[in-house]
């Protein structure tokens, strides 16, 4: 008998009022690196985003995001592609210590109003391990081929 683990670490929600009814944030196909984050936003009044504008949308959940890794809050190719709505602070961030909401910060750089409905897929969150690293200071820096080039200085 072959027993089978799931050794993929675990994403722990905790839902708040405002999620109440949501569908879980959830991977839509079988390899999707994002799970799809949806508006928590009051049934009886859709959010309106007119263009050139920007507004924090809630998720309705806590996400206890696993130590060592990070949430990364981005945008979904097809509301950029038809609407011009993106995540203002792309990636957005969400700490392994936050636990608040998390909140989608979403910008219309389309040019026609945008209306956000409750549930609706707004952005999606990517799980990926970071790294904290040990911060030093030195009086000069190592020397390498590249030295301080940068910017276009291997051509374009
Ligand atoms: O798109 C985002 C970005 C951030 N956050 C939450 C989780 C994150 O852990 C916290 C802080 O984010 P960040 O460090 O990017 O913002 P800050 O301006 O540096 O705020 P703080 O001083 O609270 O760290 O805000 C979200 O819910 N959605
Ligand atoms: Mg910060």
């Amino acid at each position: 008998m072959t027993i089978h683990h799931d050794v993929r670490p675990t994403l722990n929600l905790i839902r708040l009022a405002n999620g109440e009814g949501l569908d879980l944030p959830a991977y839509e196909s079988k390899g999707a690196a994002g799970m799809d984050l949806r508006a928590a936003v009051d049934e009886a009044a859709p959010l309106t985003l007119q263009p050139g504008k920007r507004a924090l949308v809630p998720t309705g959940f806590i996400f206890e995001i696993p130590e060592g890794f990070e949430g990364q809050v981005r945008p979904r190719s097809g509301l950029a592609f038809k609407h011009g709505i993106t995540c203002l602070n792309s990636p957005g961030t969400v700490d392994s210590d936050y636990r608040g909401e998390v909140k989608v910060l979403l910008a219309n750089l389309g040019d026609e109003a945008f209306i956000i409905e409750r549930g609706m897929r707004i952005a999606q969150m990517v799980i990926a391990p970071v790294t904290q690293v040990r911060v030093a200071e030195s009086a000069a820096a190592s020397e390498t081929t590249r030295g301080a080039g940068g910017f276009g200085s291997t051509g374009v």
